[in-house]
C-alpha cells in the first residue's frame, strides 16, 4: 500500500492496549485504527482520520504551564484500551511536531495535512497540543474544498475566549487570529464559546467578543437545557462545524492535567451531551482536542476525559 504523502513530521506509531481475542466482538480502540494510507478502505460512514499536533509553543508564549506537546501521545494511549462500537474506519495518520519557535510553520504544515484529508472525504481529528491548535485546525479547515460556499461554524468549549490581541501568535490569541482572517477574506467569523468563566477574562477580552459578535455562554449557566438550547440556535446558522474543545472547559476534578484548571468548570455530562448533538447534527467536518498537560494528569483523568468525548463524537 502507497504511504501517506501528508505534510507530518512523524509516522504514526503502534496502538497498543488489553487484548481479550482477535474478532470483532472483542475490538478495541488499539485493534481497529490503522495507520493512514492515500489508499485507505472504504468505510459505511466517513472515516476519521487522527493527527498530533506536539506543540508546547503556544501555551510557552502565553506564560502558561508547558507539556502539552506530550499530549498527543496520552490522548492515544487513553482511547487505545477502549472498546471498539464505531460504525466507521479510523486511521492515524502520525504527527505535526512543532519544535522551538518554529510555531507558525508547524501550523501552516498541519493545515495543509487537514486540508489534504478533508478534501479526501474524511473527518478530521487533530490531537493536541495547546490550544494553538485551534489556528492550525483553522489553516485546514478554511483551506478545505469541503468549506466552500458553506457556511462554517467553530464552536469552542472553553472557560476562555482566547481572542487575546498580542503582537506574536500563542494558545491565548487562536480565535482573534481566525476572524482577522475571514476578515481579510470579506467574511465574517461565526465562533461561540461553551463554558466562559467571567473571572477567567478581562473586560477587554468581552469587548473583543462583543465587537466580533461572539455567541458565549457562561460556565454558569450551563445547565443542560441551556447549552442543549445554546448550541442548537448556534447549529441552526451554520453548514458545517468545526469543533474545538478546550479540556480545561471541565472542572480541574475532572481535568487537572491542563495548563489552566477551572476552579468552576462545565460537568463532563453537560459537555459529553453537547458532543452528542453534534454528532447526531451531521455537520461536523472537523474536532481537536486542546491543552491536555500530561505533566499535572492525575490518573490520566483528563487523558480518559478527551478519549471519552472523542469516542462519543465519532460514534
Ligand atoms: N489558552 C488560553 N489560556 C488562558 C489562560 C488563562 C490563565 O492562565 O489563567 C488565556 O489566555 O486566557
Ligand atoms: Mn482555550
Ligand atoms: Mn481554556
Amino acid at each position: 500500500m502507497e504511504t501517506s504523502p501528508l505534510s507530518v513530521d512523524a509516522s504514526p506509531t503502534p496502538w497498543t492496549g488489553r487484548f481479550d481475542g482477535e474478532g470483532s466482538e472483542h475490538r478495541r480502540w488499539w485493534q481497529a485504527v490503522a495507520p493512514h494510507t492515500v489508499s485507505g478502505a472504504a468505510a459505511s460512514q466517513r472515516p476519521a482520520v487522527v493527527i498530533g499536533f506536539c506543540s508546547d509553543a503556544g501555551v510557552l508564549r502565553n506564560k502558561g504551564r508547558v507539556g502539552a506537546a506530550a499530549a498527543p501521545a496520552a490522548i492515544r494511549s487513553a482511547l487505545g484500551p477502549l472498546a471498539f462500537h464505531l460504525d466507521r474506519d479510523v486511521f492515524d495518520a502520525g504527527d505535526v511536531v512543532v519544535e522551538g519557535g518554529s510555531l507558525e510553520a508547524g501550523q501552516e504544515r498541519a493545515g495543509l495535512a487537514i486540508s489534504a484529508l478533508l478534501d479526501a472525504g474524511n473527518l478530521t481529528v487533530v490531537l493536541g497540543g495547546g490550544h494553538e491548535t485551534a489556528f492550525a485546525s483553522y489553516l485546514g479547515v478554511a483551506g478545505s474544498d469541503a468549506v466552500r460556499g458553506k457556511r462554517l461554524g467553530v464552536l469552542n468549549l472553553d472557560a476562555h475566549f482566547d481572542l487575546r490581541d498580542e503582537p506574536i501568535p500563542s494558545s491565548g490569541t487562536p480565535f482573534l487570529q481566525m476572524a482577522e482572517a475571514e476578515a481579510a477574506a470579506g467574511r465574517e467569523l461565526q465562533y461561540a464559546v461553551v463554558g466562559i468563566s467571567e473571572p477567567n477574562n478581562t473586560q477587554s477580552l468581552f469587548t473583543t467578543a462583543r465587537r466580533l459578535g461572539v455567541k458565549y455562554l457562561l460556565d454558569e449557566l450551563c445547565t443542560p437545557e441551556a447549552a442543549e438550547v445554546f448550541v442548537a440556535d448556534f447549529l441552526a446558522g451554520v453548514d458545517v462545524l468545526y469543533l474545538t474543545i478546550d479540556l480545561d472547559v471541565m472542572p480541574a476534578s475532572v481535568a487537572p492535567g491542563v495548563s489552566a484548571p477551572a476552579a468552576y468548570g462545565v460537568p463532563l455530562p453537560v459537555i459529553s451531551a453537547i458532543c452528542r448533538q453534534v454528532a447526531a447534527s451531521g455537520k461536523l467536518l472537523h474536532v481537536d482536542v486542546a491543552e491536555l498537560n500530561p505533566e499535572f494528569d492525575i490518573d490520566s483523568r483528563t487523558a480518559k476525559v478527551a478519549a471519552r468525548l472523542l469516542n462519543t463524537l465519532l460514534a
